[in-house]
């Protein structure tokens, strides 16, 4: 059954409707609570993991550690599970004409694996066709971010990404590419510090092979400046 305010579902990219795909329970409240009753309530949980791992909590070091983590969970490395928090895009006549693709390349990409809660740390290239709309250069960085900004795996984060800027820029001609390094494979388990994993999604006329390619060949140009 799709569950209607699924957070993850890509069909439901667009909504601001907060859930799980997962087939796991969503804890009841979990979206009606306020932010500090959030922070408290990991604050006690990220305590009981450090002490349950022997750690002396009465340490000045580490004292404060459940607090940091919880703020930082809530408000900047899980920011991106507040539909508050999700860049207003607007857009504008393409007055220019502009009739060529438009690539943001090199736009950093810091977000956490749902696996092992680990970073996820790379780049994304996105590319749109402007069907008649622009839309502000830095907005399509913060649609990343946004999106990264969440418990993730990288297949639905790149799809993430191209079905906002679609519906933002009302065009199907947007792609996207990542390329990141998952501390899971390359700090611990396999310890593959040299791998990193590409992702694609191309929608519209980036599906033809050819407007695909100059994509491609323009992630590749080395910005000289
Ligand atoms: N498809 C996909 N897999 C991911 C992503 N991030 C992490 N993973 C993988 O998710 C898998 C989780 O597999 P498990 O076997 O449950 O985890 P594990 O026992 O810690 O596995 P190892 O990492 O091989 O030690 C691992 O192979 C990770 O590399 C992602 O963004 N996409
Ligand atoms: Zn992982």
């Amino acid at each position: 059954m799709k569950i209607e305010s699924d957070f993850n579902d890509i069909d439901a990219i667009g909504d601001d409707h907060i859930g799980t795909s997962s087939d796991t329970p969503l804890r009841a409240d979990a979206f009606e609570l306020s932010k500090s009753d959030k922070i408290e309530l990991i604050k006690a949980d990220v305590k009981h993991i450090l002490e349950t791992l022997g750690l002396d909590l009465n340490d000045d070091s580490l004292k404060g550690t459940p607090n940091r983590v919880a703020k930082m969970f809530v408000n900047e490395v899980f920011g991106g599970l507040d539909p508050d928090k999700k860049p207003n895009a607007s857009t504008f006549d393409n007055k220019y004409k502009y009739g060529e693709m438009l690539v943001e390349k090199n736009i950093t990409v810091y977000s956490t694996c749902e696996h092992h809660l680990l970073p996820i740390v790379g780049r994304a290239h996105v590319a749109y066709i402007s069907s008649g709309n622009v839309v502000g250069l830095s907005k399509m960085n913060r649609i990343v971010d946004y999106f990264a900004k969440r418990p993730q795996v990288q297949e639905r984060l790149t799809i993430q990404i191209v079905k906002e800027l679609q519906s933002v820029l009302n065009t199907e001609d947007v792609a996207c590419v990542i390329d990141a390094k998952h501390l899971c494979v390359n700090s611990r388990g396999i310890r593959d510090i040299e791998s990193s994993t590409v992702t694609s999604e191309f929608g519209g006329k980036f599906k033809n092979l050819e407007t695909r390619r100059e994509f491609l060949d323009y992630i590749k140009l080395e910005t000289q400046f």
